[in-house]
């Protein structure tokens, strides 16, 4: 039977997924485990920072009590590497030879830097000061962070520098959003396994593992692949499980009217069917519908249109499920090189941008056919087209969508 379909624009099909409402999920995990994890829970200092007076410099603690007429003798009276402590107050004209980062005498005012002593020949008890230092070289306790400071804002997505922070505190764990799981499902009779000999009529399987790595690089969390021969019962049952059991589903393939497009009956007979065709090209047939509260995005089996479905549609979701921003940044762009077809619908070109003095351009980037994939490796953006009668102009101001991790 031929499903009616309803065409939606790209920014219609966008809103109607930002509006779904997602599940807050969190965990708590290692610090050694947390890089890109978002903090769903801000994390303030335990204690002042730094916690003790810090020498800043290789150099000999003097008191204010002696900081006058140099150049000048004095008593070297203790040693102090990083890491160790020194007991006891500095007496007049009494110094301790200090190293970079280590404990400062609880008397001690000032650190002479290395650079401006001199040993005296055959007296390591006693060295001589040429000038003194126009600032103390010492780092106060609670400079960076007093106690109870925030460190890192919630909804913050923790990077290296980030973790330097926490581990500078000695915290070992941190409250996280969970990243959304996600099952995909790949469909076709005509996909091989790819330690199969290459045979007529069939095809390896592309789309599987570019969706698997973009779900992983974009914050989701794989827990199902599967590649299912074109059988309804056998797509309802996997269908039904990854549902039941993940946050996020993607299919792909088996989603526009064909006999075997089994997704589409699935999106008909859903709880919510946000859409099942948008004005765009590739990736006219995308389609979304929300069953037993998870989210099932359905993409073309056409490579080019996969993943071109995949940035619009289905990365910003999964960053939202953590708090996030999507990474992909939509902006206006000049078109630097000529397109001269037209077409009823939207088309979305892949492109490479370059930042000019002048401003951002974008170039079509080979192939905007639905099937090509030639040019996946090397697509650095979107390039929106609009629908049109007549061929777009060269220069026109157009919106791109600049991909991450490009
Ligand atoms: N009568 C109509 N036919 C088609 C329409 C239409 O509106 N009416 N739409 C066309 C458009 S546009 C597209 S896009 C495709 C979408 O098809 P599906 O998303 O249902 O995908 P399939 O039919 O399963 O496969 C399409 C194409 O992609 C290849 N494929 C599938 N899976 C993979 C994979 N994992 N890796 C690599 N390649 C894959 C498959 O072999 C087909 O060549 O429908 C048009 N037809
Ligand atoms: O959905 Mo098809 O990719 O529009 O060409």
């Amino acid at each position: 039977m031929l499903t009616r379909r309803y065409p939606i624009s790209i920014d219609e099909a966008q809103a109607k997924i930002n509006q779904i409402t997602l599940p807050t999920k969190t965990e708590t995990v290692a610090v050694t485990e947390a890089n890109h994890r978002v903090l769903a829970k801000a994390v303030t200092a335990p204690y002042a920072y730094p916690h003790f007076r810090r020498s800043g410099v290789d150099g000999f603690a003097i008191r204010d009590a002696d900081d006058h007429d140099f150049p000048k003798v004095f008593k070297v009276v203790g040693n102090i590497p990083a890491g160790a402590t020194f007991d006891g107050p500095l007496g007049e004209n009494e110094t301790a030879r200090i190293m970079t980062g280590a404990f400062v005498p609880e008397n001690a005012d000032k650190v002479i830097m290395l650079e401006k002593t001199r040993e005296i020949a055959d007296d390591p008890d006693q060295i001589k000061m040429v000038v003194t230092e126009k600032h103390s070289n010492i780092s106060e306790i609670g400079t960076e962070f007093a106690e109870g400071d925030q460190l890192i804002a919630a909804d913050t997505e923790l990077n290296p520098g980030g973790l330097a922070i926490l581990s500078a505190f000695g915290i070992r764990e941190v409250t996280v959003y969970k990243r959304p799981t996600v099952a995909i499902i790949t469909t076709g009779s005509e996909l091989m396994q790819p330690d199969e000999p290459l045979q007529a009529g069939k095809i390896y399987n592309s789309n599987g593992p570019m969706i698997k790595n973009l779900v992983a690089e974009s914050g989701g969390e794989v827990t199902s692949y599967e590649q299912l021969i074109d059988d309804a019962d056998l797509l309802k049952k996997s269908l039904q499980k990854a549902i039941a059991e993940n946050d996020i589903v993607i299919t792909d393939g088996a989603v526009s009217v064909g006999d075997f497009d089994f997704v589409g009956d699935a999106a008909r007979n859903a709880d919510d069917l946000l859409f099942n065709k948008i004005k765009m090209r590739p990736g006219s047939v995308t389609t979304a519908f929300v069953e037993n509260n998870t989210l099932v995005m359905a993409l073309s089996g056409n490579p080019g249109a996969c993943f071109t479905g995949f940035y619009l549609y289905v990365e910003p979701v999964l960053r939202r499920f953590v708090h996030q921003q999507t990474r992909i940044r939509q902006t206006t762009a000049i078109l630097a090189a000529p397109y001269h077809k037209t077409n009823g619908f939207d088309r979305v070109l892949r492109g490479q941008f370059q930042i000019d003095p002048d401003g951002l351009k974008v170039f079509p980037n080979g192939s905007d056919q639905s099937g090509a994939l030639g040019n996946l490796q090397t697509t650095t953006c979107l390039v929106k087209i609009p629908h049109s009668t007549e061929p777009i102009e060269l220069n026109a101001e157009v919106t791109t969508w600049l991909l991450p991790f490009k």
